[in-house]
């Protein structure tokens, strides 16, 4: 049985680097990022790529179906049992899209919804500060205040009715994102190895 983790959170509230932190930390755990694993099929070059680029460089959400395949993928190909995708879902088409698959796949179950809280003032601070720190050449296409905005739009924007949907399921869990790193990541390493 594959014990599925999705970690969502503002732009800037840390959601990769907390799961990234503790999947190191767990031969058991194996993390995924959507953000990560989109940038890596556009690093390749792919026509897929190219299209995927097109899209986070404008702060937009990829189309349904790339992204699906994508953490479905990820899921299947899994070496262990313990999974954790941190963005998505992103949108209430991608709620219920994976809503589905889950209801159909036996050997999938969706664990919990951890949500990394952070306000927008603090999500906009940590973004645009690690734009300014970037080396040359190295800032996130989508890492500019005006992308920013957009971003943040689409992640507030179904926010309200994704945590309904979890919460109706008992499945949502919020983790205060405005700490510092190390409590963040305590709070969501125990939650998991107390649910997987
Ligand atoms: N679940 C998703 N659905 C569609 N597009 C996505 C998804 N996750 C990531 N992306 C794309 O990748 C971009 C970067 O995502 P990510 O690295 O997680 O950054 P952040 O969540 O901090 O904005 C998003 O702005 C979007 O363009």
């Amino acid at each position: 049985m594959k014990k599925l983790f999705l970690i969502i959170g503002a732009p800037g509230s840390g959601k990769t680097t907390d799961a990234s932190i503790i999947a190191g930390k767990h031969e058991d755990i194996v993390h995924y990022s959507t953000g990560d694993m989109l940038r890596e099929e556009v690093a390749s070059g792919s026509e897929l790529g190219q299209t995927i680029e097109s899209y986070i460089s404008k702060g937009a959400l990829v189309p349904l179906d790339i992204i699906v395949n994508t953490i479905v993928s990820a899921i299947n190909n899994a070496p262990v049992d313990t999974i954790l995708i941190d963005g998505y879902p992103r949108s209430t088409e991608q709620m219920t899209a994976f809503d589905e698959i889950v209801s159909k796949e036996d050997n999938i179950e969706l664990t919990s919804v951890i949500e990394v809280r952070v306000s927008e003032a603090v999500a906009r601070e940590r973004i645009l500060g690690r734009a300014a720190e970037a080396a040359p050449g190295e800032q996130r296409s989508d890492d500019s205040e005006e992308v920013f905005n957009d971003r943040m739009k689409i992640y507030t924007d179904p926010l309200a009715e994704i945590q309904a949907f979890y919460t109706e399921k008992n499945l949502l869990k919020v983790i205060d994102g405005e700490r510092t790193l190390d409590p963040i990541v305590a709070d969501m390493e125990a939650f998991i190895l107390d649910n997987k």
